[in-house]
């Protein structure tokens, strides 16, 4: 299969008359490769989410994802790219306060009729939900039902990744929580994350500021070293 995620030229800022924010030179994620991301607070890593989800757009360069040309797709084409292939983990997980564990993790079920046949090719909606949420360590009956509010962070967490996991999109980006967790907490959340995505053949572009996770990806990458003038300055 193609990359996951292709990315040439990139231009990126929040405001057009300044100078970019992100400059990305070339890069690429592979089918089914799982990559960690760094570079130090506000240097631009959830912007470059942003750009791999459609949400934001380069003002030059180009973005491919799972073989799809967001840059010359319609806003209406980027959202249902969106709903139908990504699983995005935000930074505040996003998650629907008021609704049960099990309703958040179907969302994307509501918003995507791909992602709906996906799961009910396996199982009825709510027992793949749960079966998910099983395998990422949440099985407590009684917290399935609980409104997400009452849950711990490590716990909504392993909801979003559910969530973001459900109907088998083909890549998963997740922006880790600053120091929400304890290491020993994130380090055992990556192996069932890593899990899921083996599983499913996802690729996943997972943003942390923790080294020690290394071990669970192939590869990882700094922001940094993506722009052009860090290979003239290293040259
Ligand atoms: N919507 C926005 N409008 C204008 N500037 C923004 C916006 N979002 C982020 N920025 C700025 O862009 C820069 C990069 O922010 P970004 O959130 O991408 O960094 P980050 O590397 O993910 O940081 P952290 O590790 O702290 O989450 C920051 O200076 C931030 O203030």
């Amino acid at each position: 299969m193609d990359n996951a995620i292709d990315l040439q030229g990139i231009r990126f800022g929040y405001r057009r008359a300044q100078t970019p924010l992100l400059v990305v030179d070339s890069f690429a994620v592979k089918a089914g490769e799982k990559v960690l991301l760094e570079g130090p607070s506000g240097s631009g890593k959830s912007t470059l989410l942003g750009v791999i989800a459609g949400t934001l757009v380069p003002q030059q360069g180009t973005v491919t994802v799972l073989g799809h040309p967001l840059t010359t797709m319609s806003g209406r084409q980027r959202d249902r790219l969106r709903a139908d292939q990504l699983g995005v983990i935000f930074q505040m997980f996003n998650l629907i306060p008021y609704l049960s564990v099990i309703d958040n993790v179907l969302l994307p079920t509501r918003f995507s009729p791909r992602r709906r046949q996906a799961v009910l090719k396996t199982a009825p909606l709510t027992s793949a939900a749960r079966d998910l949420l099983g395998r990422l360590g949440l099985d407590d009956p009684d917290l399935l039902r609980r409104a997400v509010s009452e849950l711990s962070v490590g716990q909504q967490q392993r909801v979003a990744a559910a969530r973001a996991l459900i109907g088998q999109p083909g890549l998963i980006i997740a922006d880790e929580p600053t120091s929400a967790l304890d290491p020993v907490s994130q380090d055992l959340f990556l192996s069932l994350l890593t899990a899921e995505t083996e599983r499913s053949g996802a690729a996943l572009l997972f943003v942390s500021h923790d080294d020690r996770l290394r071990s669970h990806f192939d590869r990882r990458v700094s922001l940094d070293s993506l722009s052009p003038a860090s290979h003239s300055a290293a040259a």
